[in-house]
């Protein structure tokens, strides 16, 4: 049976969400990793793009390879159990930090939806001058994710995620993604969002159907 659940409820206030099945209390990071952490992460990004787009001398590579190994080795010591590193917690910084996500910027979050802006880079390429296929269900994914969790809904694990490819999804151009819950039934929240280019054509659309976890669900 469909309930309508009270919009703008924060997670944890609607009764026996509590737990949030088997997850861990996640909390976003105080201070976005400190004052480099977004300038470390934007310059992982643009050496990815650079990686990726450069076709080198060997003694170039051989440099770079050997900063880039001595970079991870300075890093390395300092790894922490999930949930604990600024990345992916960061929610000031693009991408909340995390180096999977899009580095987009969040600039509507409550009960009525998520919009977020942002362009597809270099690294994201597929083939000519369009974004992977592969990185628009992570586009949407991610948002769906903070959907629910703006909408009030515990934790929830996407059940399935579909994605309409309308148009080729330019890299290196402002688009933005906006979605909303559509209907709650149970357990059940559905979701539908679209990207869009900046004159408002659409380029993919899509939905999912999120899942709210269990007790002791993973
Ligand atoms: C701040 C921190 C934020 C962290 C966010 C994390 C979330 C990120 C979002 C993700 O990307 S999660 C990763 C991708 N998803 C997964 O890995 C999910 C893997 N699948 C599962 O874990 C389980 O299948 C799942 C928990 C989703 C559901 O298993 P259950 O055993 O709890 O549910 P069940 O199979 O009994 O289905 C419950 C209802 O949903 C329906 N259902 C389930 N899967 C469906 C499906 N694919 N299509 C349509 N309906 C579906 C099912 O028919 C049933 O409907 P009824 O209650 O009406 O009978």
């Amino acid at each position: 049976m469909s309930e309508q659940v009270e919009r703008g409820r924060g997670r944890g206030d609607v009764d026996g969400y509590e737990k949030h099945g088997g997850f861990p209390v996640y909390r976003a990071a105080e201070d976005d990793g400190g004052p480099d952490f977004g300038r470390l992460i934007e310059a992982m990004r643009v050496l990815q793009d650079a990686a990726v787009s450069v076709s080198a001398p060997a003694d170039v590579v051989r440099q770079a390879a050997e900063q880039a190994e001595a970079l991870a080795a300075l890093l390395e010591p300092h790894r922490v159990p999930e949930g604990q590193q600024p990345g992916g917690r960061s929610m000031g910084l693009p991408g909340r930090g995390s180096l999977l996500m899009l580095p987009w910027t969040v600039d509507k979050f409550d009960a009525t939806g998520v919009r977020s802006t942002g362009v597809f880079r270099r690294f994201h390429m597929g083939g000519n001058g369009a974004a992977h296929g592969g990185t628009l269900p992570l586009l949407f994914d991610d948002l769906f994710g903070m959907i629910t969790h703006a909408y009030g809904r515990p934790i929830s694990r996407t059940a399935y995620l579909h994605v309409n490819y309308r148009k080729i999804t330019p890299i290196d151009t402002p688009l933005v993604i906006e979605g909303q819950v559509d209907r709650v039934d149970g357990r059940k929240t559905f979701i539908t969002a679209k990207l869009m280019d900046a004159e408002g054509t659409v380029l993919a659309d899509g939905e999912a159907l999120m899942l709210v976890l269990l007790p002791g669900q993973p």
